[in-house]
């Protein structure tokens, strides 16, 4: 089975090499997400990875379609880091599977400039003073001290994909 995903973050490419195995042909094109370059809220995220996932497998030959899409969301509490994913079948395209990832509260200087209409990308390199943080430990393994970074994170919406993907095999609602 062949797999492409719809994005070159190393993050997120090595997500789906953590999950699917190294041995696995796997490969990263970059892709349009069709939604704003930060989104802020949980359906235009999930708009994105999904939109992600279908542009992936329609560009190639390839078998199965992985989006992988980050974005923020406003609550009572204040803006939440959100992420998710959707896994796209070829012949399947109507009926993505879909697998968010976990959460954690923004600090506000961060989220107030996010309102304000930054991303999220930029505004964590200044803050942190390093570069392309979103390509490694990413927003979520600054704030949780390394304890969770951004593959981490991904990795278990990946997971999440995999088995829903399986269920749906066993089912005999999609056939490989
Ligand atoms: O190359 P792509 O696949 O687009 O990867 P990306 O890092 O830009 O990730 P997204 O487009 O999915 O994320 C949307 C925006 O949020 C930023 N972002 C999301 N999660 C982040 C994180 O954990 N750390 C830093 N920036 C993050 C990112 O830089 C974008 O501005
Ligand atoms: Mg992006």
């Amino acid at each position: 089975m062949k797999i492409v995903v719809g994005t070159k973050n190393p993050a997120k490419l090595q997500a789906v090499k953590n999950v699917f195995g190294t041995e696995m042909d796997i490969i990263g094109i970059k892709v349009p997400s069709g939604v704003s370059e930060q989104p802020f809220s949980d359906d235009e995220t999930i708009t994105g990875a999904i939109n992600r996932a279908k542009k992936a497998v329609a560009e190639t030959d390839r078998t199965l379609g992985i989006g992988l899409e980050g974005g923020v969301t406003e609550t009572p509490f204040g803006l939440m880091l959100c992420n998710w994913g959707a896994v796209v079948v070829k012949g399947y395209e109507e009926h993505p599977l879909i697998a968010g990832g976990a959460r954690i509260l923004l600090p506000e200087v961060i989220s107030e400039r996010l309102r304000q209409g930054e991303e999220l990308g930029p505004v964590m390199d200044e803050f942190c003073k390093k570069e392309n943080i979103r390509s490694h430990e990413g927003a979520i393994g600054i704030f949780t001290n390394g304890t969770v970074n951004r593959d981490d994170m991904f990795t278990h919406v990946v997971k999440m994909l995999k088995g829903q993907l399986e269920y749906a095999i066993i089912q005999k609602q999609i056939k490989l």
